[in-house]
């Protein structure tokens, strides 16, 4: 076929036709359809079903491009047709013709059935190949008809691709044998039975509107096991995922089962994962069936100021975490109020990206208490005093010779404290020796419109308190090193005990962090952007550094709210939503480090 191409160009070429009669016998060409058709398989990665015939094309037109040189004073015409052959994209073209018409693309389809309904619209014959991958499409019976149908086909797999099959069309065979009352398990049986080609005799589903379907970004904020998912409609098209890990959604047609990928995609083919409408009522009956725990953590009453005696509280913020942790850190991970809550799987995420203008994103630093995240964040601001700043807290204590309100403190009244607790303002606050101490939202917010990087420390459980579109926190979760890491570097550490005296870290030390630790980021990952290891101090320091950087300057996933703008009156009504939802969810820890250091 091609040489009579190639024949006809030196023809034309011979009697000098025009340059457009010339053009129109290339594009009408046989072989430069089989080309691009070639071309748009290996792109998409689909079946060849039209297999090209003519091997090297390539050598062939390097023929036509030899022919062409030779003639004497060429035409216009001539000239083009020298470009064109020449053209990087032709090439391209020609060469991935030779090396896909040189390869062996099997298996060889049977024939199709001898006995094909006069109304080819009526049916469709479906050879697919099966191969170690899933068929990728689930089946349904009609309770009333009991006919069997496609429930759905899974986005990127194998029935995808073929572009042949489509929910809710009606089954009609498989490999011959008829599924007319059969049960969906049997015809599956018959599937998995099947080597090789598998023939689907179908009636296709009427046409509808095409759905449009474009991929949404979740964050799950939970674990999710398709092997223990009984109501998994098919187990090995489900998806396991953990908490914290990005998901690309790209079908949520179906309002129980969702079509997702993992973030970053590694492969076309989806899996199935619940639908956040499922997965609350899943979590309802669970909730609703379990047995009312006995819960044993302390959970401070935010009406009233915490009593320094009933919480252990001492004027060292590390002490506290420490007595608190020792006390109720089990009880308290295992059963506050998000693993019970009914509160969403999933977090719509989009891409942010901070513009130079915009505030800068407050920096939390998150980890159980010794692992060192106030010893980074000294370091940080040691660092670079001029780029990063912690937010002033507000006391009640008086002020002491050479303190300056709104410097070291505000300083305020106990009444004006009360007040703001009442106005829900403080993202934190506490008693300590008998004054009240706070750190206010605005006391960031202060920080973050001077230009400057501001970074605390926080409970994980005050999070999402400070998840906010406004502060758009990033969480950067510190993690112990290894036990030998921890031994060599922690060689000169002191901890603070109960007895507010300084000693250095025992095995025992080391087994709680790790253990508090572990337990903080089975829970809370899902709020943490990043983890960095504090093994060593320098590298630890520098890393958070780079972290940093990125998050103000990189793109980065963020809660879909955070990116309405905070004029709008979308942006206004979910901020007042988000408030609203806010009340009562006061934490109640402090952290000043300006008395304790
Ligand atoms: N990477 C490190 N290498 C060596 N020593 C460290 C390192 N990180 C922290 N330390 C030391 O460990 C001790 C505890 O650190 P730090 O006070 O920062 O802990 P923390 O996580 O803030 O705990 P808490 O909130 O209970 O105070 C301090 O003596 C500190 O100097």
């Amino acid at each position: 076929m091609l040489t009579s191409v190639v024949e006809e160009i030196r023809r034309a070429v011979t009697r000098d036709v025009s340059g457009s009669q010339l053009l129109h016998t290339l594009l009408r060409a046989p072989w430069l359809h089989s080309l691009l058709k070639v071309y748009d398989c290996l792109l998409e990665f689909k079946t060849l079903d039209h297999r090209p015939t003519l091997p090297h094309a390539s050598s062939l037109a390097y023929q036509i491009m030899d022919e062409l040189r030779t003639v004497q004073c060429p035409s216009d015409e001539i000239r083009e047709l020298y470009k064109i052959l020449q053209s990087p994209h032709i090439q391209a073209l020609l060469s991935s013709h030779d090396s896909v018409a040189q390869s062996d693309y099997g298996p060889v389809l049977p024939p199709l059935p001898e006995e094909l309904p006069g109304d080819e619209d009526a049916m469709r014959i479906v050879c697919l190949v099966k191969n170690d991958q899933p068929l990728g499409a689930t089946i349904k019976r009609d309770e009333e008809t009991g006919e069997i149908y496609i429930a759905r086909v899974i986005h990127g797999g194998l029935a995808d691709r073929s572009g042949l099959l489509h929910p809710g069309d009606l089954l009609l065979e498989v490999n011959g044998n008829p599924v007319e009352g059969l049960e969906p398990e049997q015809v599956i049986q018959i599937l998995i039975h099947s080597q090789g080609t598998i023939l689907f005799k179908v009636i296709p589903n009427t046409p509808q509107n095409a759905t449009t379907n474009s991929s949404i970004f979740m964050r799950a904020m939970i674990d999710y096991s398709p092997q223990q998912d009984w109501s998994l409609p098919c187990p090995d098209v489900g998806m396991s995922f953990r908490k914290g890990q990005l998901l690309e959604v790209v079908d949520q047609t179906d309002g129980h089962w969702w079509q997702a990928r993992k973030l970053p995609i590694t492969t076309s083919c989806a899996g199935l994962i619940p639908s956040a409408s499922m997965l609350k009522s899943k979590r309802r009956e669970q909730w609703w069936s379990q047995p009312v725990p006995i819960h044993t953590c302390i959970r401070p009453d935010v009406s009233k100021p915490v009593d320094e005696k009933s919480a252990g509280f001492r004027r060292s913020f590390r002490l506290w975490r420490r007595m608190a942790y020792r006390g109720c850190r089990l009880s308290c991970y295992s059963c506050s109020p998000q693993s019970t809550s009914l509160s969403n799987p999933y977090e719509e995420v989009v891409l942010y990206q901070r513009s130079p203008q915009d505030n800068h994103r407050l920096i939390v630093l998150v980890g159980a208490s010794g692992v060192g995240v106030n010893e980074l964040r000294k370091n940080l601001m040691k660092m670079k005093p001029s780029t990063f700043q912690g937010p002033i807290p507000h006391t009640t204590r008086p002020m002491r010779e050479g303190e300056q309100t709104g410097r070291e403190y505000h300083f305020v009244t106990r009444e004006l404290f009360e007040y703001m607790v009442c106005n829900h303002r403080f993202l934190e606050y506490g008693l300590c020796g008998g004054h009240l101490y706070g750190t206010s939202s605005d006391s960031i917010r202060e920080v973050l419109k001077m230009g400057r990087m501001c970074i605390i420390d926080a409970e994980p459980h005050s999070l999402p308190a400070l998840r906010s579109r406004k502060l758009k926190p990033y969480v950067i979760f510190i993690r112990p090193p290894e036990r030998d890491v921890l031994r060599l570097t922690r060689h000169h550490a002191r901890i603070l005990t109960s007895c507010c005296t300084c000693r250095p870290y025992t095995e025992e030390d080391y087994e709680e962090l790790e253990e508090a630790s572990g337990l903080m980021e089975m829970k809370y990952r899902q709020l943490f952007d990043r983890t960095v290891e504090n093994g060593r101090l320098e590298e630890a320091t520098t890393e958070l550094l780079s972290i940093i950087q990125e998050a103000q300057e990189e793109e980065q996933w963020v809660p879909a709210p955070w990116s309405v703008p905070e004029e709008s009156k979308q942006g206004k009504q979910r901020d007042k939503k988000i408030r609203e939802e806010r009340r009562g969810g006061l934490t109640y820890t402090m952290d000043y480090t300006s008395d304790v250091y």
